[in-house]
């Protein structure tokens, strides 16, 4: 590979608000959200109690880790909230809608 090229995942710079939007058209439940200036994609599942919550929380947990690639899981009575972005870019890159559609394929 050329020196001057870089393959997406070895991308310096995290996705434009734009190619964010327009990735996010596959995932009509998540949300692009700006935190701090960092672009995040979140999502809420409702469960029918704790432990199912925590069953979900524990399958993104081990998706996450078989990626190297995490998000923040916010799990309580009912409900959990996963939070995609990718920290060493400060914003949103292919890997976390990657990622976000794996997390719907495991809350079925
Ligand atoms: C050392 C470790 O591989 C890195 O810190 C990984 C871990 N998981 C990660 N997860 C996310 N979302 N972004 C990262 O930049 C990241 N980096």
């Amino acid at each position: 590979m050329a020196d001057h090229e870089t393959s997406p995942s070895q991308a310096a710079e995290p996705m434009t608000l734009e190619a964010c939007m327009k990735e996010a058209e596959a995932l009509p439940e998540w949300q692009i959200i700006d935190r701090d200036g960092i672009m995040k994609l979140t999502r809420r599942f409702t469960f029918s109690d704790f432990a199912q919550a925590l069953a979900f929380t524990q399958r993104v947990g081990d998706l996450a880790e078989q990626a190297n690639h995490h998000p923040k899981i916010t799990t309580q009575w009912g409900e959990a909230r996963v939070t995609w972005w990718s920290h060493d870019k400060g914003g949103l890159c292919h890997d976390d809608f990657t990622l976000a559609a794996r997390t719907d394929e495991v809350a079925k």
